[in-house]
């Protein structure tokens, strides 16, 4: 239960945390939606997070952000801190009737750079133009967002992330509604993140792609179930015992109500 991610380690052996979670509880109105977690996230590792539906893996993104403050326990940084984050919210989160185009949107991963107000020049122009090609989106720049389709929009998603050169990447199903070219595509960028020794958490829920792509697996159902290298984690046992930990809880709430601060 809860073993830590011994994740990437320094040339000099000494693992350096990105950051780590305190006895971190989260949730909404006084009840725990993530409780109790104590994990360390390694500087420049590439971990997955899974467990059931209202398992917590989308409270647990928030908490990181600082978008949902804690009932209890912390987030601590080390080498990262919250300046540094970038963050894909959860599709349903997103207003795609917000009137904003393509171009706009990706220029936005600018806005730590030069603040909200501050001028786009002609090199960050072309930084933009360069990372919506790279995304392959070109001839797209102009169009309003509600015009695009479900892959076009996650590719201008990901485009704001690399415009914003984030640290540290924080995707929350990065991958619902693309086809399989454009899921190629993204898991590219994703790991050339890794290779750039970004630390990348993603909330997925197909266990085939994280064998494949995620070194490391967080698993969760409100507590932690496990977290390690992810041929450790991603076990049938443990995903049953995830299960009946969530169902637990769906079934008696009142019983789930704990290490709240
Ligand atoms: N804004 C909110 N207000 C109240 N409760 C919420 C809110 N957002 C989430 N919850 C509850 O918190 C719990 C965890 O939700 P969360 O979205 O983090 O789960 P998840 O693991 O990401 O689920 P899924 O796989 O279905 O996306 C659920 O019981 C959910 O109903």
């Amino acid at each position: 239960m809860g073993r830590l991610s011994l994740g990437d380690r320094s040339p000099g052996g000494i693992m350096s945390p990105a950051f780590s979670f305190q006895g971190l509880t989260l949730g909404y109105d006084r009840t725990p939606a993530v409780r109790d977690l104590r994990a360390e996230i390694a500087e420049g590792s590439l971990t997955a997070i899974v467990g059931p539906n209202g398992a917590g893996k989308s409270t647990l993104l928030k908490g990181v952000t600082g978008i949902l403050k804690p009932l209890g326990g912390r987030v601590c940084f080390g080498s990262a801190d919250r300046s540094g984050i970038g963050y894909l919210p959860q599709h349903s989160e997103i207003d795609r009737s917000f009137p904003i185009s393509v171009v706009d949107l990706v220029a936005m991963g600018l806005w730590r750079e030069i603040g909200p107000f501050g001028r786009v020049d002609g090199a960050r122009r072309a930084r933009v133009a360069e990372t919506i090609a790279a995304v392959g989106l070109t001839g797209l720049e102009a169009r309003p967002i509600a015009t695009l389709s479900g892959g076009q929009m996650q590719r201008t998603l990901f485009a704001r992330l690399l415009v914003q050169d984030a640290k540290v990447v924080l995707l929350d199903e990065p991958f619902a509604a693309v086809d399989s070219g454009t899921l190629v595509y993204l898991l590219k960028i994703i790991d050339r993140w890794h290779v750039e020794r970004r630390t990348v958490l993603a909330v997925l829920h197909d266990h085939d792609t994280v064998r494949a792509h995620f070194p490391d697996t967080l698993m969760l159902a409100r507590d932690l179930v496990a977290h390690g290298p992810t041929p450790e984690v991603l076990t049938a046992e443990n995903q049953f015992r995830a299960r009946q930990m969530c169902e637990a809880c769906a079934e008696t709430p009142h019983t789930c109500i704990r290490g709240a601060a």
